[in-house]
């Protein structure tokens, strides 16, 4: 057993991890960091990069589909399985490529390869090779996804997001199990590209709505194109032959029927990986989940005593916004502060910012309005100002006029507060809508900022406009072509 003794430990090299090891490395030589796993970060082998690049597929095929809506002909759209996952393959392999040469950056002694755990509060064992003293730890270890034990009837036919992205061919059939943003990105994809998929949901939820009007217009708008049941009512999962054999409750016709698929994909949610660190050997202060208890702004955790604790935890791990973009602040938070400890700083947070590449796309905005009206002291605190794209310009222009959109605001001060977007294109008006509340903006303000025409952002200026009218801090819109231009 080797006996080492560092500064700063960081447990897993992912992109928390990795973000952690540059901030860390900004106060001490003395830094290592431990992956037990792939090297590659889940997001670019097996989480947002492949994924994307599967959506990427199903939308060149979906709008080869389309293209006759506008009068163009595309004759017998044909899906070459093996080619779709070959490109899929070659692009993830570049950007895990991209991650190698900036790990092999770090120097040997810098990285330790093994599984790492607590065995006092100071003290990690790292597989069983290595002895690690360190002076502050950050937990970087992200998480894995989780499922019911009712799947394991579907045996070996059970996969999860790691394994389609090792496909070679696309299969015949999937049934998604999730109807949030992982189970609704995949079963879209693969539905566009000609794999038979049903999706399968509890409890009514779509994506990361929580505004009724808007899960019911998602789930509306999917299965137009798509069968997707959030309340699905699954009576058997068995693996029989080949395949998974699910007997089910049709939703529309409420027969029950038996369907056979290739695979059974469980997308029902992700879980951290702090059960095998012996966290309670770190003296850590833990929830009822077994999370540490950390502060938001530091990525400290806390002593079982209460008091301010060594150990600092980032990413997926910390179960706080399982995203990449908050994987990486929060490394960078906890490095900064690992290095700093024990004069640990406040970091800055950004805005809650998530995005769902369905078609139409979703995204959510800073704070829901259940969450606003318990924040603000209740529902006459808080207005919400709509818009529907079904008659708006350059959605009917480009043939993707489905969508709704919600924002919301405080009475009074008119401070823009949130908002929950389901229509085209909404990337980008997600990340305008980020920004104006990063600014703090109110909404007569951000209705003096320009809208060029036509774009779906004029969408975005008719919620805009509704809900400056709510606050009672603007007119009603009466002409919207006389003002604005045809189709705002
Ligand atoms: C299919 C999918 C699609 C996604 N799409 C998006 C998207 O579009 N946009 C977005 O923002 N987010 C997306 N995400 C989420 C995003 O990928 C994650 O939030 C992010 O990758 C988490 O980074 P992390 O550093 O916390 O974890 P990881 O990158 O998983 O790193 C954790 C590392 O710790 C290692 N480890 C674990 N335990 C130990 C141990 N005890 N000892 C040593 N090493 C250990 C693991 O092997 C791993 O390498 C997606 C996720 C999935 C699954
Ligand atoms: N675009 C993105 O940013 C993106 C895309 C994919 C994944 N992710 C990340 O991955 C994480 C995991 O995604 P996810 O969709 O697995 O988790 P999730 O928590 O978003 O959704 C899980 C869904 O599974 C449902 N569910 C639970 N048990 C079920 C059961 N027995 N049968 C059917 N449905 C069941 C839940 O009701 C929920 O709707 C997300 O939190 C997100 O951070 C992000």
């Amino acid at each position: 057993m080797q006996e080492r003794k560092v500064d700063i430990a960081i447990i897993g090299a992912g992109s928390a991890g990795l973000s952690a090891w540059h901030k860390a490395r900004q106060y001490s030589d003395s830094v290592v960091l431990i992956e037990g796993g792939e090297y590659g970060t889940t997001c670019a082998r097996v989480g947002c990069m492949p994924s994307k690049l599967l959506i990427a597929a199903a939308e060149a095929a979906h709008q080869a589909r389309e293209a006759g809506g506008f009068g163009v002909r595309v004759d017998n759209v044909a899906i070459d399985g093996r080619a779709v996952m070959t490109r899929l393959k070659h692009e993830r392999d570049r950007f895990v490529d991209g991650v190698m040469a900036s790990m092999r950056r770090i120097d040997g002694a810098g990285r330790l390869q093994g599984h790492a755990r607590f065995v006092d509060s100071h003290t990690l064992l790292v597989g069983d090779h290595t002895r690690l003293e360190a002076r502050t730890i950050v937990i970087a270890t992200g998480s894995r996804p989780s499922w019911p034990d009712a799947f394991a009837g579907a045996g070996d036919r059970l996969v999860v997001n790691d394994d389609v992205f090792d496909w070679d061919d696309l299969p015949t059939s999937v049934a998604v199990f999730g109807t949030g943003v992982l189970g609704l990105e995949l079963g879209q994809a693969l539905d566009r590209l000609g794999v038979r998929v049903r999706m399968f949901g509890v409890g009514g939820s779509i994506g990361p709505f929580k505004e009724e009007a808007l899960r019911r217009y998602a789930d509306r708008t999917l299965n137009e194109e798509s069968y997707v049941d959030p309340d699905a009512k699954v009576e058997s999962i068995e693996r029989e032959g080949d395949e998974v054999a699910i007997r089910f409750i049709e939703r529309y016709s409420g027969q029950c029927l038996t369907e056979h698929f290739t695979y059974l994909l469980a997308a029902t949610g992700r879980q951290p990986n702090i059960d095998s660190l012996d966290l309670g050997q770190a003296g850590l202060a833990l929830d009822d989940k077994g999370v540490p208890h950390v502060n938001r702004f530091t990525l400290q955790c806390r002593n079982a005593d209460d008091s301010p604790s060594h150990v600092f935890i980032a990413g997926d791990a910390s179960q706080q916004l399982p995203l990449l973009h908050e994987a990486i602040t929060q490394g960078g938070i906890a490095g900064n502060n690992a290095g700093r400890f024990p004069d640990v700083r406040v970091g800055k947070r950004n805005v809650a910012l998530a995005i769902i590449f369905t078609d139409p796309q979703m995204a959510t905005i800073g704070a829901s309005r259940t969450e606003l009206e318990e924040r603000h002291g209740g529902c006459d605190a808080i207005a919400t100002g709509e818009a529907c794209f079904e008659d708006q310009g350059r959605a009917v222009v480009i043939r993707q006029n489905r969508g709704l959109i919600r924002l919301y605001a405080e009475y009074g001060s008119g401070q823009f507060l949130g908002a929950e977007l389901f229509g085209p294109r909404i990337e980008h008006m997600a990340h305008l809508l980020a920004w104006s509340l990063e600014q703090r903006m109110n909404v007569s303000r951000m209705l003096e900022m320009p809208f060029y025409h036509p774009v779906i952002e004029e969408g975005l200026r008719s919620a805009l406009r509704d809900l400056n009218t709510r606050l009672k801090q603007g007119p009603p819109i009466t002409e919207r072509c006389m003002e604005f231009g045809p189709g705002d």
